[in-house]
């Protein structure tokens, strides 16, 4: 059986109960599709994008308070003069949406830069601000609130009663997780899942991670203000207790209790949540003799168990005792990569032609001469081979030529182009693909996943797009695409395998594949061999070997002395961030500079 039976099972099971549910049950019904999708969106940003959020409550807040006053204020009469009064609440939704994505694209810019824990502090500060400034606006009625909201209607037809607006709820959070899942098994989905680990590595695959996050950042705040506005016809009045931080707070609960890397933990969280709430405010106070928000208590220590028993929430539990019981399959990786159109495809420059050249480069920590005016240049063509002791400088010269870092003095230019301030992904762009001396995968993805991300900026698509499924062409080119460098690279038998899984030898082939499917001119290897078996070195260097022979330019930093004198056309011997020596194997094996700087060594 195929997961997506028991979603349409749920939906069917769901539709068919509701006419006959007492109110009670679909008030709170309501209420928890109203919470999901909160949730969902924080969902998006915190599991999957790594920015944890305490403030989604405000946007909630913009999202009802917006189209209460739409809805009630005498100024706003006046200016929608024209509009008939029954589609006063689309306008305040219209509204509220443009407010919450102007206000969360402007706190995001400011936020998003901050990082570690300093993040989510920004997050509560304007959580509470919002807050506050509902509470004082004496146009948004204060502390005391608006009242009077009049009901939705949709063509004529009126959604005052919770069994009514619970249909719409509901249709709205199921198309949302639609959606959203549909947004993640995308191109767009595999940037915004590099976003929590991997924006280093993400950014040389052409990735705008800033950009990106901001995206997120919207997105969760609109979603928000979706609920809110729903929510505030709901209620039919709206006041700022519902959008606080303790409220934050528990839409944060919902997303982790539930399971934050997963869109449907989003509605488990937020249905224990809230049929937990209900029970404690009943029984709490009974139990202690005394009222209070002891429900909060309860939480703070139900986060704590979850975190420490299962750090990843109950929806993998729920869905792995799921998969045993009912042998529910996920479906098989549809790969419709057959008559696939081809991606964009550029012409590699002719053998000899001058790809990188770094004219000069310094670069200096405080004090420290990590790189003293290194001059290199590599080309069409040909392997080159950066060596040199430990903290020689290789490192950081290759994050000078790969837009990491920017040089101190000197120049790098790619493809002709003068690359100072550019980021990463204006290297990725004009034809530079690489791999990382620590390995950069999404352990938890596929090695197609993984190597698609490698073919990012050869798409188009944008979030939209993919979010309405009209991608899939181009889709399935991209994946045609990864799927061909992984069979080039002798990984076919681990294509559908998660990337944590291989040995590390293997995974730094897959980042090979990956920086192969941006189809590169120039690919920069950091330490290829390293953890290589013998036959694997073998098998790379003939691959490499094949590279060179197409016309690819190859820079390469290897310890591994023999796999380097076998295979480099030209060498760049790097001592103390100075290049000692340079030239054939031959030449710098010969070099009396770099026998003895490795002395003691294996260059040989
Ligand atoms: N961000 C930094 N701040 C200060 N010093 C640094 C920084 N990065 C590197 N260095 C210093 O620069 C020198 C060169 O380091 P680098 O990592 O480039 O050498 P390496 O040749 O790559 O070494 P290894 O082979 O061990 O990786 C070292 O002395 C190192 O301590």
């Amino acid at each position: 059986m195929k997961p997506q039976v028991l979603v349409i099972g749920f939906v069917v099971l769901l539709a068919a109960v509701w006419g006959f549910l007492p109110p009670f049950t679909v008030t709170l019904l309501c209420y928890i599709g109203l919470y999901s999708l909160v949730a969902v969106g924080l969902v998006m940003l915190t599991g999957v994008g790594g920015m944890t959020s305490f403030g989604q409550a405000a946007f909630v807040g913009l999202g009802a308070y917006a189209t209460a006053w739409i809805c009630t204020a005498p100024e706003a009469a006046q200016w929608l003069s024209f509009v008939p009064k029954g589609l006063y609440p689309w306008v305040g939704l219209a509204l509220g949406l443009a407010v919450t994505a102007l206000i969360a694209w402007g706190l995001g810019a400011v936020t998003l830069r901050l990082s570690g824990h300093y993040l989510p502090l920004g997050t509560i500060a304007w959580g509470l601000s919002l807050y506050y400034m509902f509470g004082n606006l004496q146009a948004l009625g204060g502390f005391t609130g608006i009242s009077s909201l009049p009901p939705l209607e949709i063509f004529g037809l009126s959604l005052a009663s919770p069994r009514m607006l619970g249909i719409v709820i509901w249709a709205v959070l199921l198309l949302a997780i639609w959606a959203l899942h549909n947004l993640l098994d995308s191109r767009e989905g595999r940037a915004i899942r590099a976003l929590k680990t991997g924006r280093l590595m993400a950014e040389s695959m052409g990735v705008d991670t800033a950009q990106q996050r901001i995206k997120l950042f919207v997105l969760a705040a609109l979603l928000a203000a979706v609920s809110g506005w729903l929510y505030a016809h709901l209620q039919r009045f709206v006041n700022p207790t519902p959008f606080n931080l303790n409220i934050g707070i528990e839409y944060l609960f919902m997303a982790v209790v539930g399971g934050s890397g997963h869109l449907w933990g989003a509605v488990l969280g937020a249905t224990l949540i809230t049929l937990l709430k209900e029970q404690l405010q009943d029984w709490l106070p009974r139990l202690l003799g005394t009222s209070g928000n002891f429900e909060i208590v309860v939480f703070g220590l139900l986060m704590l168990l979850v975190l420490q028993r299962a750090s990843g929430g109950l929806w993998p539990l729920l869905a792995g005792f799921a998969q045993r019981v009912l042998k529910l399959q996920p479906p098989p990786r549809a790969l419709a990569t057959a008559g696939a159109a081809s991606l964009e495809q550029r012409p590699l420059p002719p053998a000899g032609e001058q790809i990188l050249k770094a004219d000069k480069v310094t670069k200096r920590f405080a004090g420290l001469v990590a790189n003293n005016a290194v001059d290199m240049d590599v080309r069409a063509g040909e392997v080159h081979a950066l060596i040199g002791p430990n903290g020689a400088g290789k490192s950081t010269f290759f994050n000078m030529i790969s837009g990491v870092d920017d040089p101190t003095e000197g120049q790098v230019r790619l493809m002709g182009q003068v690359m100072q301030g550019k980021p990463s992904r204006a290297f990725a762009a004009l034809g530079l693909g690489r791999t990382f001396q620590h390995v950069r995968l999404l352990g938890e993805r596929s090695v197609l996943d993984n190597v698609a991300l490698g073919a990012h900026r050869r798409g188009h698509k944008g979030w939209i797009a993919s979010m309405l499924r009209a991608d899939r062409a181009e889709e399935a080119a991209v994946l045609a695409e990864a799927m061909r460098q992984i069979e080039r690279c002798g990984l076919a038998e681990v294509a559908h395998t998660p990337a944590a899984s291989l040995p590390l030898g293997q995974q730094r082939i897959v980042e090979i594949a990956r920086a192969l499917a941006g189809q590169p001119a120039l690919l920069l290897l950091d330490e290829p061999a390293a953890g290589l078996r013998h036959l694997e070195k073998q098998s790379l260097a003939k691959l490499l070997i094949q590279l060179r022979a197409e016309g690819l330019a190859i820079l390469v930093v290897e310890h591994d002395m023999e796999f380097v004198m076998n295979l480099a056309d030209r060498i760049t011997v790097l001592e103390f961030g100075t290049v000692i020596a340079h030239g054939t194997p031959a030449e710098v094996q010969a070099n009396p500079r770099v026998i003895a700087a490795y002395l003691g060594g294996d260059l040989a």
